[in-house]
């Protein structure tokens, strides 16, 4: 597949941009994500008929289709990657429970009994297009550390090599909530980056983005939006359906996320998903905005939660602003939070704004005894490995490189 800046390429050699919805019948590689609301049944249990529904129109995208029509490179067929939610209400039934669980060691045991219910459904559902799953489940931290990410890529690629449809959800059995992405949408953001997807398609309960909450009498839907700035002033809940989480204010992140690394993207009810993945005037489009970023500085600016505060003097301000130094100890003040090496933290001004994020080289026990001094002055005290960047450069993404809002 053509994982292109901007575009994706046609059978003609044309490239649809992505800036128009004409990516989405282009697309090669799509991630589509349906949300808990359009899986779940008013009782909260798994809607086994919406989970067929969807595996319908994801099976004719990937064997290709004459109704996809002529003028559409996607009619040989595309790869599909699904992030799934629904793991806690297909576990509801099995476990006997009167309703969705709210504390977090129910969920956990209820996504942990859902998840293997919800595989077995897509596995019958795609089985029927005589389609294989395979399913992932991902942890914010296979979204920050190098190591995890890149073994995630290669299995998807692989899976995706081999004709599967990767199923992904978030490992919420094992997750603790501060580790948590909690809602899906941003994990979906991140898979599609991960895989290089042409396309995003969000699927929820509500047909896309409206100018105000969809519940307030004359709201409207608005089906294009060029930039993010252009709906910035629109009022967005974090609150979502009954068995949602974050609402439109986490998908207008996952938009950011992938917009801004040049993934197109469309959100609309799972009922309209045919449209949607057909190019037709259905939810809101989103157009890229930005280019492909790197892994890993993709995955350094959307980390799911910085663990610590370091605070910067103001030379080292300017110099991490100038966007070629390290962070090294004697611009550092003072760190805030406990952390290991390694972990994701965000780096703060004296004013308090904060410049960036980077993953720390030194842990918050070892790192205040390094504070202002002069690497020179550290390794002729401590001796070599101490003489290191508190951030490396390529561990450093500045603010206004954009991240998550
Ligand atoms: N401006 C807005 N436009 C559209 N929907 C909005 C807006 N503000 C809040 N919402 C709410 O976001 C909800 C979808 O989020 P959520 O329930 O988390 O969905 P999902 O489970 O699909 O992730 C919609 O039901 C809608 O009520
Ligand atoms: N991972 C959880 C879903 C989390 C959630 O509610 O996400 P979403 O419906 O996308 O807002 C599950 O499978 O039940």
């Amino acid at each position: 597949m053509s994982a292109r800046r901007g575009g994706v390429a046609g059978d003609d050699g044309g490239v649809a941009p992505a800036s128009s919805r004409a990516a989405l019948p282009a697309a090669r590689r799509i991630v589509v994500k349906i949300g808990s609301s359009s899986l779940t049944r008013p009782d909260g249990h798994l809607d086994e008929g919406a989970l067929r529904a969807l595996v319908d129109v994801l099976a004719a995208r990937v064997a290709g289709s004459a109704a996809d029509g002529p003028a559409v490179a996607a009619r040989d067929g595309s790869q599909i990657v699904l992030v799934t939610s629904g793991a806690v209400a297909a576990g509801i039934g099995p476990l006997g429970l009167p309703v969705r669980p709210r504390d977090l060691a129910t969920m956990q045991a209820a996504a942990s009994v859902g998840q293997g219910q919800l595989v077995a459904r897509y596995t019958e559902a795609f089985a029927r297009h005589g389609l294989r799953v395979g399913q992932v489940l991902l942890t914010a931290e296979d979204t920050v550390r190098r190591s995890r990410y890149a073994n995630a890529q290669r299995s998807l690629e692989k899976l995706l090599a081999l004709g599967v449809v990767p199923v992904i959800n978030e490992n919420d059995a094992v997750t603790t909530a501060e580790l948590k992405f909690g809602d899906n949408d941003r994990l979906a953001a991140l898979a599609a980056h991960l895989v290089r997807a042409d396309a995003l398609v969000l699927l929820t309960d509500v047909d896309g983005l409206y100018d105000g909450p969809p519940s307030r009498p004359g709201a409207r839907r608005i089906p294009h939006v060029a930039q993010l700035s252009d709906v910035a002033g629109v009022e967005v809940t974090a609150r979502g359906s009954a068995v949602g989480t974050g609402g439109m204010l986490t998908k207008l992140q996952a938009v950011r996320i992938a917009t801004g690394d040049g993934i197109p993207v469309v959100l609309t009810r799972a009922a309209d998903a045919a449209a949607a993945l057909a190019g037709e005037d259905t939810g809101t489009f989103f157009a890229a905005t930005g280019r492909r970023t790197t892994a890993r500085r993709l995955w350094i600016a959307h980390a799911a939660g910085t663990e610590g505060r370091i605070h910067l003097d103001d030379g080292a301000v300017r110099a991490v602003r100038g966007g070629l130094a390290s962070l090294l100890p004697a611009g550092v003040t003072k760190a805030e939070g406990t952390f290991d090496a390694g972990d994701p933290v965000e780096l703060v001004g004296p004013d308090g704004v904060v410049v960036g994020r980077g993953l720390v080289a030194f842990g918050s026990a070892d790192l205040p005894a390094l504070l202002g001094r002069t690497t020179h002055a550290l390794r002729e005290e401590l001796g070599e490995g101490y003489d290191r960047e508190v951030v490396h450069r390529d561990d450093l993404v500045l603010e206004d490189n954009g991240f998550a809002p």
